[in-house]
């Protein structure tokens, strides 16, 4: 058989779950074999497929966050657009099977996809329902907006937790989607898809309030910041924080390492604002496939991803995970299967994606170097978080890194 290498970033229960998909994959026929490779966190990944590109070692295919689709698709030399792929391979391979907020965060101007959807999440608020008894708190109703939250927490921490609420992927949630789901813009030209001189533009008033108002909650842990990335994931799973805004992704990772009864609910929004709450936007990963491997290895990808698009397999991995389910047909199966019905909140992600139909300001982010972007505006909310900067000057400071980044990147590609 053709081994075919798969670097991913998937740690813990979604590891495994990776796992057991190229184990099932490999059993289903004997041409192919797909070897996982867990390579770190998603830009650990993606840095050790460009390294590995430039000494001819890279992997047929590599997971690649969201953030990183813009510079991925600027790669021009280095990947192998899927379509072309399934194509070239006779696989069928629509964007119209995907659910339009997929379809449409990784589709180019003429509608292909040039990565294949995999995991794709959004973000979610959980609670801690014994945390919340103990506090008095009704463990039937998740606090919908971030007032709520906040009073939420106080009781929390009232009652002696650590800490009220925390969340992950500090500018994941608390800019980028914060900013989708109050309809606010991240950066003009439709947040970078209408072209390549976008400008950020979140440093305005409901930004600016929601961090200040993060950073004086940090100052009794009504809010306690976390870290970056996944960092937060651990101190709800423990009891610490009885509230936690994480990606949906978490959810088979939460369910496993918990001993609490778990609420779900959708991610808070502030009801001044005006037509919030808009819709949520996508996070996780595509699987993108790099060029100068053997013509062997690229039949077997094709072989692959169309094993992946299976409704049946698409609704087991969406099921053991807590990523959206991609296609229409694995959303269709996993209603029909009862899934949600059993698994109260299961469903919250796909609501909180497509609450109304996507603006300007809510159908994703498509802007070059995102993921120093995203470094820049994480590093300005911890200076806001250890009390050393305002909100409106780490806003304002983060507006002006990502710009100058934006145009770095606009002048490498000038033909864009
Ligand atoms: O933890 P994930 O896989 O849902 O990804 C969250 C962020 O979108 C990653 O950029």
């Amino acid at each position: 058989a053709t081994d075919i290498m798969w670097w991913h970033a998937m740690s813990g229960q979604l590891g495994k779950q990776v796992d057991k998909l190229a184990a099932a994959f490999n059993a289903s026929q004997s041409d192919f074999r797909i070897v996982p490779a867990y390579k770190g966190s998603y830009t650990e990944t993606v840095t050790a497929a460009i390294f590995a590109f430039r000494s001819r070692s890279q992997p047929a295919i590599v997971q690649v966050n969201e953030i990183a689709t813009a510079t991925m698709m600027a790669a021009r030399g280095a990947i192998y657009p899927v379509f072309e792929l399934m194509r070239d391979q006779s696989e069928a391979f629509a964007p119209s099977a995907y659910l339009p907020a997929v379809a449409g965060y990784y589709a180019d101007i003429d509608g292909n996809l040039l990565s294949f959807p995999f995991n794709a999440s959004t973000p979610i608020l959980y609670y801690n329902k014994d945390m919340f008894r103990s506090a008095g708190l009704d463990p039937d109703v998740a606090p919908k907006t971030w007032p709520e939250v906040g009073t939420a927490a106080k009781r929390l921490r009232s009652a002696g937790a650590p800490c009220g609420v925390t969340t992950s992927w500090p500018s994941w949630i608390n800019v980028e989607n914060y900013s989708a789901f109050h309809n606010l813009p991240l950066a003009t030209r439709a947040n970078g898809f209408g072209g390549l001189d976008a400008q950020l533009v979140f440093n305005n008033p409901q930004v600016v309030r929601h961090i200040a108002r993060l950073a004086e909650w940090q100052g009794t842990k009504i809010f306690d910041y976390s870290g970056r990335g996944q960092a937060a994931e651990p101190r709800f799973q423990k009891g610490e924080c009885g509230i936690f805004i994480g990606s949906s992704g978490t959810r088979a990772d939460i369910k496993a390492n918990s001993n609490f009864e778990i609420g779900y609910g959708m991610m808070p929004y502030d009801p001044d604002v005006q037509g919030a709450p808009q819709n949520s936007i996508i996070g996780g990963a595509t699987l993108w496939v790099l060029r100068d491997r053997p013509a062997a290895e690229y039949a077997g990808v094709a072989k692959f991803f169309a094993y992946l698009s299976r409704p049946e397999v698409q609704a087991a991995w969406h099921q053991n995970t807590g990523y959206l389910p991609i296609t229409r047909a694995a959303f269709d199966l996993t209603r029909a299967q009862g899934f949600y019905d059993r698994n109260p909140g299961a469903s919250i992600s796909i609501e909180e994606v497509t609450l109304k139909p996507p603006t300007d300001n809510s159908k994703g982010i498509r802007l070059g170097s995102f993921v120093l972007v995203r470094d820049a505006i994480d590093d300005e909310l911890e200076q806001v978080f250890a009390g050393k900067r305002s909100a409106q000057a780490a806003m304002d400071n983060a507006v002006e890194r990502g710009n100058r980044l934006l145009r770095q990147f606009e002048r490498a590609n000038p033909d864009r």
